[in-house]
């Protein structure tokens, strides 16, 4: 971003300081559509860097905007400031903004307000918090006010490992600017914020765009692209035949969801391969599905006329189930695993390195370091997810509220949608039932993952708006009206 920042200056008119009044702009617009109340009191710490710079923009735009109660913190904790910095704070001694300087902690005691904005450290952090920065950041998470971070919360690293123990400013919502942070996507940067929002500031997007990056987000756009209409004169057999391979006598939930899943994603045929004793269930509550009775098998038959494959969910770890997988990798055919056959994988250590280029493994956190060890950190965990993915030359997508999609060339692709509502059981075996589901439909597999991530949270996101919770088969039911939004979009 910082060289983003420098080619978008050396190459359009801009100069630093209007982009610097771009993002406090911008930083703006999104907090007065939260905070429209003008006579609030609002407390704004400013450091002495680009990120104090532009909180001091900030002070001057809202004051134009008619808030009434603003008051400036200068953290004066070094000597050295920015240029940008010292030009925002020649202009705000122009207005009548009360200003304070801060030179030591104990400045700060006795302070009223309703609202702290804080810009005194931003993405130029290059070490942890400690002494004078680190005490201030524990006050204001003491003073317990709503506290709004200009771009990133003091103390937050926008990449690489974050501290194990995070020491700085808390915030309810991080504003920052034009692209999200990496550390955002991991679970410890709750510790740092409850939320983020990205807002636009002006930077060059075609350099952006063109930056070589190991993490990219998906978009709407990015489905759209790939999405394929169904063609006049297609049939059953144009869209292919997945088979699951899935369920137990008291799992057996998960194959009916998986298999469910599948169905609405508009695979031309599928199979179940479930235990005898789910014969009835899946017969009457899916009767498109076609079954294979599994009770004394231990490899499939023909496998190549299955153009996906999946196996896991709520298969049970046994030996006939080892064998089973075992036979599935060796027929090189397209599979997803995920679930049981992922914790079998973890004991047959010997089986990854004879999985197929482009098998996709479908972990949550624990299944993940069942198969490459313990983990402190997402941080961590997402380097050896991306070095297992290049050296097993497969698609690792670790599961999480940002799903992380992990492919062979070493690109990360992070998911965006989805929610909390989703957190239940059975959620992943729908998603490893639309994956089967796209793959059967001849998306290569690293499309079929990408869409079925964001098509699978983007359910979950429309039905959390009217639910507290969101099941599993509720989001399997609505996997078709989701790629027809997204189709119906494209076409106009
Ligand atoms: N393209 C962008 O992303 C833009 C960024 N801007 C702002 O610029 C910020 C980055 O500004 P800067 O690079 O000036 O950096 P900061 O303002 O984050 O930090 C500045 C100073 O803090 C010192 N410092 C770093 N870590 C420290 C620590 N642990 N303890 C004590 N001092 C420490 C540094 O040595 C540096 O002198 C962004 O966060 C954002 O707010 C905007 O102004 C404009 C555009
Ligand atoms: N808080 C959340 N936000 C977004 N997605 C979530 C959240 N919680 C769960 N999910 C999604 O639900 C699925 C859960 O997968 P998994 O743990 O394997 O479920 P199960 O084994 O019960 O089927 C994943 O796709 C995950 O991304």
């Amino acid at each position: 971003m910082r060289r983003a920042d420098e080619f978008t200056i050396a190459t359009t008119p801009i100069a630093s300081i209007d982009l610097m009044e771009n993002a406090a702009r911008a930083f703006v617009k999104s907090f007065v559509k939260d905070e429209f109340d003008t006579t609030k009191k609002i407390a704004i710490f400013c450091g002495k860097g680009n990120n104090g710079g532009d909180g001091l923009a900030i002070a001057h735009i809202l004051i134009a905007k008619g808030y009434e109660n603003i008051k400036v913190y200068i953290i004066n904790f070094t000597k050295k400031q920015s240029d940008d910095f010292a030009i925002n704070l020649q202009r705000i001694t122009e207005t009548q903004c009360d200003r304070f300087e801060i030179n030591q902690v104990s400045d700060v005691k006795h302070i009223e307000t309703d609202i702290i904005i804080d810009a005194i450290l931003g993405s130029g952090l290059n070490k942890p918090l400690e002494g004078a920065y680190q005490d201030l950041a524990q006050l204001i998470n003491g003073l317990n006010k709503k506290v709004y971070a200009v771009d990133v919360p003091t103390g937050f690293f926008a990449e690489g490992e974050l501290p194990e123990n995070y020491n700085g400013v808390k915030a309810f919502k991080a504003i920052c600017f034009q692209r999200p942070k990496i550390n955002f996507f991991f679970p410890e940067s709750a510790h740092a914020t409850e939320k983020f929002e990205v807002v636009e500031i002006g930077l060059d997007e075609d350099f952006i765009q063109n930056e070589a990056s190991d993490f990219c987000l998906v978009e709407k756009r990015d489905i759209e692209q790939i999405l394929k209409p169904r063609k006049l004169f297609t049939h059953k057999g144009t869209y292919g035949h997945a088979l699951i391979v899935a369920g137990q006598p008291n799992t057996m939930g998960a194959a009916l969801l998986s298999v469910s899943a599948c169905l609405h994603t508009g695979a031309g045929l599928t199979t179940a391969c479930i235990p005898q004793s789910g014969l009835t269930a899946l017969n009457t509550s899916m009767p498109e599905v076609m079954a294979l009775s599994r009770d004394e098998y231990t490899r499939i038959e023909n496998p190549a006329k299955y153009q996906a494959i999946a196996i896991g969910p709520g298969l049970g770890v046994s030996t006939e189930n080892e064998k089973l997988l075992e036979s599935l990798i060796a027929s090189e055919q397209p599979l997803v695993i995920d679930a049981d056959a992922l914790n079998i994988l973890a004991e047959r250590q010997d089986l990854m390195s004879k999985l197929t280029e482009n098998t996709i493994l479908t972990p949550h956190i624990k299944e993940f370091d069942r198969l490459f060890g313990e983990h402190k950190t997402w941080w961590h965990r997402v380097q050896t997810a991306r070095q297992e993915a290049q050296k097993l030359k497969t698609i690792i997508v670790l599961k999480n509220q940002f799903t992380l999609i992990c492919l062979p060339n070493g690109k990360v692709h992070i998911n965006p949608t989805g929610n909390p509502a989703m957190a239940q059981g059975g959620m992943g075996d729908v998603l490893t039932g639309i994956i089967v589901g796209f793959i059967a439909q001849k998306y290569t597999p690293d499309e079929a993952v990408m869409m079925a991530c964001f098509i699978h949270g983007q359910a979950g996101d429309f039905l959390a708006k009217r639910n507290y919770v969101v099941t599993a088969a509720s989001v399997a039911k609505r996997i078709s009206k989701e790629i027809k939004k997204i189709m119906d979009s494209i076409d106009k």
